[in-house]
């Protein structure tokens, strides 16, 4: 997947096409729920018509697309008769149930007036965060696209409980994004842009480009729109573009009907330019997908080599040990104020490590056998935060 990150240069605004979304060849496209229902609710047929139809086409161009569709509770809540998105998580996996095979049905009949096969691949946080399965995920959504067929991903709904669930796909989708080492991310929703404020808010104006955080200081990022089904509101798709420009991918963020001018490179939407810096994908994924399962509390020797010299943490500079998890996890490591400053896969179970706090690998060596001397969080599982 040999794109450099972010592609070729990124030309600004003033009416020109953008360069880095018309040669991108790996493209992500994340639709929210707000845009593939009717006001009633229920899927809306000639919405997901529209969207497949711009998607097709960039297929038939050769370029590879994977679809990122919100939708799977929406879509089952007529056929449950439920007149509301339901707020307990077990209505709303019900419905994600329901709605998810009519909607991936429905995308399927739909690229197939395309000439194109879809893959469904439904993804938990863990996919993503563990090692093992976000290989395999990557291999899984690598064949789709080597076949010709469109992934069209969302999250398990039906099997995430609320500890382990992403909730929105735009962070999803950035994931994915960085994943497959996507050229692009396009994130498309029932507004047409980022805007400086409530977007009903006559004083608010439309945002054409994000450079860096210093273009979103003072713009009032809200929740969720009035169609009632969306989940994380501009919040949660700012969020996604900062992921997915950290890891080198550039985003358009706009409405669900201007992705073909989005598409084209014409400057509609909001355009989040790609930061430079590329991190390794694992240790993004560590960074940015995962949520810790403990806390490790270092005293400030242990701070200033992982920090400074971004050392492994061994059992000596550590103090005290919060929650439950097992060797593997992801865990905090925090100073002694209290703050978090990295993130690694431990090597222990939270109930072994109390025993080896503040002693040394060759004294526990010595005591326990040398599968002791092992570091509690290794530099190469370590990232900082
Ligand atoms: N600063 C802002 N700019 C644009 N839209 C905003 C802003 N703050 C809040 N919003 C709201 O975010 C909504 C889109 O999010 P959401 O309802 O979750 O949609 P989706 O289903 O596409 O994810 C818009 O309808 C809009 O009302
Ligand atoms: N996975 C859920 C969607 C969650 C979500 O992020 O929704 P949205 O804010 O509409 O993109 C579903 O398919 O209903």
């Amino acid at each position: 997947m040999g794109t450099p990150p972010g592609g070729p240069a990124v030309t600004t605004q003033n009416g020109r096409v953008r360069d880095a979304v018309t040669s991108a060849r790996r493209v992500v496209v994340k639709i929210g729920s707000s845009s593939l229902t009717t006001a009633t609710g229920g899927l809306a047929d000639e919405r997901v018509d529209t969207l497949v139809d711009t998607l097709g086409r960039l297929t038939a161009e050769g370029r590879e697309v994977v679809l990122v569709s919100s939708g799977a509770i929406a879509a089952g809540l007529a056929p449950l008769g439920l007149a509301r998105r339901p707020r307990d998580l077990a209505t709303q996996q019900a419905a994600a149930s329901v709605g998810q095979g009519l909607l991936i049905g429905r995308y399927a009949a739909s690229f197939a007036r395309h000439g194109r096969t879809v893959g469904q691949v439904l993804l938990t946080v863990d996919d993503v965060t563990r090692r093992a399965h976000y290989r395999n995920a990557y291999r899984t959504l690598r064949k789709l696209l080597d076949l010709r067929a469109v992934p069209i991903v969302n999250e398990n709904d039906t099997v995430a409980t609320q500890e382990i669930r992403f909730g929105d796909n735009d962070r999803l989708a950035a994931l994915v994004a960085a994943l497959v080492h996507a050229d692009l991310l396009v994130l498309l929703s029932d507004v047409d842009a980022l805007w400086t404020g409530d977007p009903t808010n006559p004083r608010s104006s439309r945002i054409a480009e994000v450079r860096d955080d210093a273009d979103l200081a003072g713009i009032t990022i809200g929740g969720a729109g009035r169609s009632g089904v969306g989940t994380g509101g501009m919040v949660t798709k700012v969020e996604a573009a900062r992921i997915a420009t950290g890891f080198g991918i550039p985003v358009v963020l706009t409405a669900a009907d201007l992705a073909t001018p989005a598409l084209a490179g014409e400057p509609v939407g909001t355009f989040f330019h790609p930061q430079r810096q590329r991190p390794t994908a694992r240790l993004f994924w560590l960074a940015h997908a995962t949520s810790p399962r403990g806390r490790l509390h270092l005293d400030p020797g242990a701070v200033a080599a992982v920090v400074g010299r971004r050392k492994s943490l061994l059992p000596a500079g550590i103090t005290a040990v919060d929650g439950t998890f097992t060797a593997g996890d992801p865990v905090d490591l925090v100073d002694t104020a209290g703050a978090s400053v990295a993130r690694g896969l431990v090597n222990y179970d939270a109930v072994e490590l109390p025993g080896l706090l503040g002693r040394s690998t060759s004294e526990l060596a010595a005591a326990l056998g040398p599968a002791y001397e092992r570091e509690v969080v290794h530099r190469d599982d370590l990232v900082l935060l």
